[in-house]
């Protein structure tokens, strides 16, 4: 990959199911080491969008780029392998399970001994490796303090250490990018802080690429360095977070005002709605 080559980039995608327009003609590019939120009002495409980039959903016309590579046809398996990693709207915890095995779920694609070699553990890298391995994941679970939790089932936890602990699971596959879909979701007030403070450090510390979907409108503009609005499948508008607030589409699909009160040059400013906007 080139150095200025974006690590991500959508060429005029569109998704339809059935008539259904979910995405119209969307193209926008990442740069490594961008935190770049996707907003827009409920049903405007946003999870559609993550999922193209996920390789859930595979786009009806358009191209998927991820390090310079063409991986528009590429399963969800193989693209977290080359380094996409993902959280989900809804937990996607196995309840059952203590929380150090759900971060650990997963990882096999990172271990280079396979079965015969692990036969041979003391002899092989294969015990080398799964030291370095538990240290890695018990890093992570230092970073987000949830070390009182580790050996809880996850089902037992309240919604926002759960939360965490996918954002662990997800961290855990040390991917180059990271797809977080709603990460505050249903927390309350000091749990987005946090949560907040993790996804920063989580990009500057371990320099992971951020793709993330969110309606809190105060975080959004808070920590994001660009953002893309979404509205009926279409983009509406691209940049820096204050660049994005003083729009006036934006302001139509966020707030409703009338086209005649606001024009494009409106300088208004708008207060970012708290909580969920759509
Ligand atoms: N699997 C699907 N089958 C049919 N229609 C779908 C499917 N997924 C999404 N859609 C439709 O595509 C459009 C975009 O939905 P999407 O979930 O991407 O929006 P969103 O911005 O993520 O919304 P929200 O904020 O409510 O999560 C909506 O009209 C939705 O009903």
């Amino acid at each position: 990959m080139k150095a200025d080559t974006p690590i991500f980039e959508a060429r005029h995608v569109s998704l339809r199911f059935g008539g259904v327009r979910a995405l119209t003609d969307v193209s926008f590019s990442i740069d490594k080491g961008e935190l770049f939120s996707i907003i827009g009002p409920n049903g405007a495409g946003k999870t559609s969008m993550v999922n193209c980039i996920s390789g859930r959903y595979t786009p009806t016309e358009g191209q998927i780029f991820f390090k310079g590579q063409d991986v528009t046809g590429m399963t969800p398996n193989n693209r977290a392998e080359i380094g996409i990693g993902r959280t989900f709207q809804n937990l996607a915890l196995f309840g059952h399970m203590t929380v150090l095995d759900n971060i650990m779920v997963g990882r096999h694609h990172l271990l280079k001994n396979n079965f015969l070699t692990g036969a041979l553990y003391w002899f092989t890298g294969a015990r080398t490796e799964e030291l370095a391995h538990r240290r890695e994941i018990e890093e992570i679970i230092d970073f987000l303090d949830i070390q009182h939790v580790r050996k809880s089932i996850a089902g037992t936890l309240s919604y926002g250490l759960r939360k965490r602990v996918e954002l662990a699971r997800a961290m855990a596959l040390k991917p180059d990018l990271i797809l977080l879909d709603e990460p505050m979701a249903g927390m309350n007030l000091e749990e987005k802080e946090d949560m907040a403070r993790y996804i920063v450090d989580l990009n500057e510390e371990y320099g992971m690429t951020v793709v993330m979907i969110e309606h809190d409108m105060g975080v959004v503009m808070d920590i994001s360095h660009r953002i893309m609005v979404l509205d009926f499948g279409k983009k509406i508008a691209e940049g820096y977070p204050e660049e994005v607030l003083a729009n006036a589409h934006v302001k139509r699909a966020y707030l409703g005002e009338a086209d005649d009160v606001l024009s494009d040059e409106d300088d208004v400013t708008v207060t970012a709605p708290a909580g969920k906007v759509a």
